[in-house]
C-alpha cells in the first residue's frame, strides 16, 4: 500500500484518526474541524489560509517602522540589503590600463624598446614617441600616446632588440586601442551600479570595493530573540527518561540568520506563564520567536501570555500541515512574535510560512521568484489544509522525501525545498510551488551567515 515516499512519515504523526478517515471519505468541509476532536477547538476554526498567512506576515513587516540605514564596513555587509543605490565613486578603470602582459607601442612597428618597463601599481611613464615600445604588465597604467598593447606571445625581438609583430598576417601593425582597457570602460564616476534593495552578495562587495567604497549604507538586520519553551528538553547528551534533546535551539539561529535576522539572544524558558511573560516583556527585539506551547496542552502558555500583554493576534493557526497551531502576534507597533509549534518540522513550516515573509520585509530583501516543479511522486493531501513536504530537487523535478512527519527533521535535513501541496494532494507529475530552503542552490542568503 505504501506506494509513494511521502507516506512514510505522515501516517502516525501527521494525520490523526479523524483526518485519516476524512481522507478516505474525502469529506473536505468538515475534516479536522468537528468539535470534540484533537483539532476541533474554537481557535482553529479561525485558522488562516496558508497563502493569506504569508501575506499577513509580509504586511506586518511592511507596517513596522524600520530602523534607519547603517554604514557597515564591506566585510560586515554580506547578506544585508543596500539602503541606497550603489553609485560609482570613480571611473572604472580609473585610468587607461593594459589588458595584457606585453608591450605598450606607439604607431606602427617595428619599435625601439625602452629600457625600463611599466608594472601594475606604479606611476605613469613618460609619453611614448612614435615607433617606441615599452614592456608593460597587465593592469599597469598606459603611458601617454600609446596606440595599442602587443601581447607577449604576439611579439618578437630581433637581434638588435627591436620589437616586431610575430603574427604572420599582421605586418607589424596592430589595431588602434587593441588590448587597452580605456578609462571608464565599465562605468563613469556617478554611474548607477545597483539599486537600493539589492542584496549584498560577495560579488556586490567586490564591485563596491572596486568602485571606491569602504563602507556601505545598509538596512540593519531585524533583531530576533528566541525563546525555547519546554521542560522536557535537554541541551546535551542522549534522550532519557522521557526527556528529549532540544532540536530547535541549535537549529533556529542559523536559519533565522539566513532569513535576514540578527539573532540577539536565545534562551530556554521553563513551562511557566510568569517566566514566559517576563521573557517576552524584557525583549527589545523587533521579532520574538517562541517554540512550543502553541497548542492547547496544560502547559501551552503562549496564548494566555499574549492575552495578558494585550497583543493582537494577526494569525492564529494556519490551514497548513505540519504546523497548523503556528501564530503571529503584534505586541507593539514595532514588535512581533512568531509562535512556532514545538514539533520540529512544524516549526520549520512556521519559519517558512510566517518568519520568512516577516523577516524578509523587515530586512528589505526582495521576495524570491516564485517557481514550480513537477513532483516525481504523488503526495497525499490533507482535505482542506495545504501541506508542506520536504523535497530534493533533481534535474527538472522534485522528489518528495521520506520522513516528513511533523516531529521529524530527517526529511528536511536532506531537502532542497519544501513543496507546497494544495488541499486534496498532488498526482505524480503535477506541478507544485517550491519554497527554497535558504541554503539551497540559487537561494538568496546562501551561507550569508
Ligand atoms: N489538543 C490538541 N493537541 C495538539 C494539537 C491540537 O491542535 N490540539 N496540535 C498538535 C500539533 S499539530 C502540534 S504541531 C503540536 C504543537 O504543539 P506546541 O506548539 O504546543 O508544542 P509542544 O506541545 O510544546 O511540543 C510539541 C512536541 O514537540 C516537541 N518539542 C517541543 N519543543 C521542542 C524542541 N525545542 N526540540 C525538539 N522537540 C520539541 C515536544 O516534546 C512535543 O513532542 O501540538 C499537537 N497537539
Ligand atoms: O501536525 Mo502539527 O501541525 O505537527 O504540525
Amino acid at each position: 500500500m505504501n506506494t509513494h515516499p511521502a507516506r512514510a512519515g505522515e501516517d502516525a504523526d501527521d494525520l490523526d484518526v479523524e483526518e485519516a478517515l476524512a481522507l478516505v471519505n474525502d469529506n473536505r468541509r468538515t475534516a479536522g474541524r468537528s468539535p470534540g476532536t484533537g483539532h476541533g477547538d474554537e481557535r482553529h476554526r479561525n485558522a488562516t489560509d496558508w497563502s493569506d498567512a504569508r501575506a499577513a506576515a509580509e504586511l506586518a513587516g511592511r507596517r513596522t517602522g524600520r530602523r534607519g540605514p547603517v554604514q557597515v564596513p564591506l566585510a560586515e555587509a554580506l547578506g544585508l540589503t543596500l539602503a541606497a543605490p550603489l553609485t560609482a565613486l570613480t571611473d572604472l578603470p580609473s585610468f587607461d590600463t593594459s589588458a595584457m602582459d606585453g608591450w605598450a607601442v606607439s604607431g606602427p612597428g617595428p619599435w625601439d624598446v625602452r629600457e625600463q618597463g611599466v608594472l601594475a601599481g606604479h606611476t605613469a611613464h613618460a609619453p611614448l614617441t612614435d615607433g617606441e615600445a615599452v614592456r608593460i604588465a597587465t593592469g599597469a597604467r598606459i603611458p601617454p600616446d600609446t596606440t595599442a598593447v602587443l601581447r607577449t606571445e604576439h611579439g618578437r625581438l630581433d637581434d638588435k632588440g627591436r620589437l616586431h609583430v610575430a603574427v604572420p598576417q599582421e605586418q607589424n601593425t596592430i589595431s588602434h586601442g587593441q588590448d587597452i582597457r580605456p578609462r571608464g570602460q565599465e562605468c563613469r564616476d556617478g554611474d548607477h551600479l545597483l539599486p537600493a534593495g539589492a542584496v549584498v552578495t560577495p560579488a556586490v562587495i567586490g564591485l563596491a570595493a572596486a568602485a571606491g567604497y569602504d563602507t556601505l549604507a545598509t538596512v540593519p538586520r531585524p533583531r530576533a530573540d528566541v525563546l525555547v519553551l519546554g521542560d522536557e528538553l535537554l541541551s546535551e547528551g542522549l534522550p532519557r527518561e522521557g526527556l528529549i534533546r532540544d532540536a530547535l535551539g541549535p537549529m533556529l539561529p542559523g536559519w533565522l540568520r539566513a532569513l535576514g535576522a540578527e539573532v540577539t539572544s536565545i534562551r530556554r524558558v521553563p513551562d511557566d506563564e510568569d517566566a514566559l511573560h517576563e521573557a517576552i516583556t524584557a525583549s527589545g527585539a523587533e521579532v520574538l520567536v517562541t517554540t512550543g506551547g502553541t497548542a492547547s496542552g496544560p502547559v501551552d502558555h503562549v496564548h494566555p501570555t499574549l492575552r495578558r500583554i494585550g497583543a493582537e493576534l494577526l494569525v492564529d493557526g494556519v490551514r497548513v500541515r505540519p504546523g497548523h497551531p503556528m501564530l503571529l502576534a503584534r505586541i507593539t507597533e514595532n514588535q512581533h512574535l512568531v509562535g512556532l509549534p514545538g514539533n520540529p518540522l512544524a516549526a520549520v513550516s512556521g519559519l517558512l510560512t510566517l518568519a520568512e515573509p516577516l523577516l524578509r520585509t523587515l530586512a528589505a530583501r526582495p521576495a524570491p521568484e516564485p517557481y514550480a516543479l513537477p513532483l516525481r511522486d504523488g503526495v497525499q493531501g490533507h482535505p482542506d489544509h495545504t501541506r508542506l513536504i520536504p523535497v530534493a530537487l533533481r534535474d527538472d523535478h522534485a522528489m518528495p522525501l521520506l520522513y516528513n512527519g511533523p516531529a521529524m527533521l530527517r526529511g528536511v535535513a536532506a531537502a532542497d525545498a519544501l513543496a507546497v501541496v494544495p488541499p486534496g494532494g498532488a498526482r505524480p507529475g503535477q506541478e507544485a510551488a517550491m519554497l527554497d530552503l535558504p541554503w539551497a542552490a540559487g537561494g538568496i542568503g546562501v551561507c550569508f551567515t
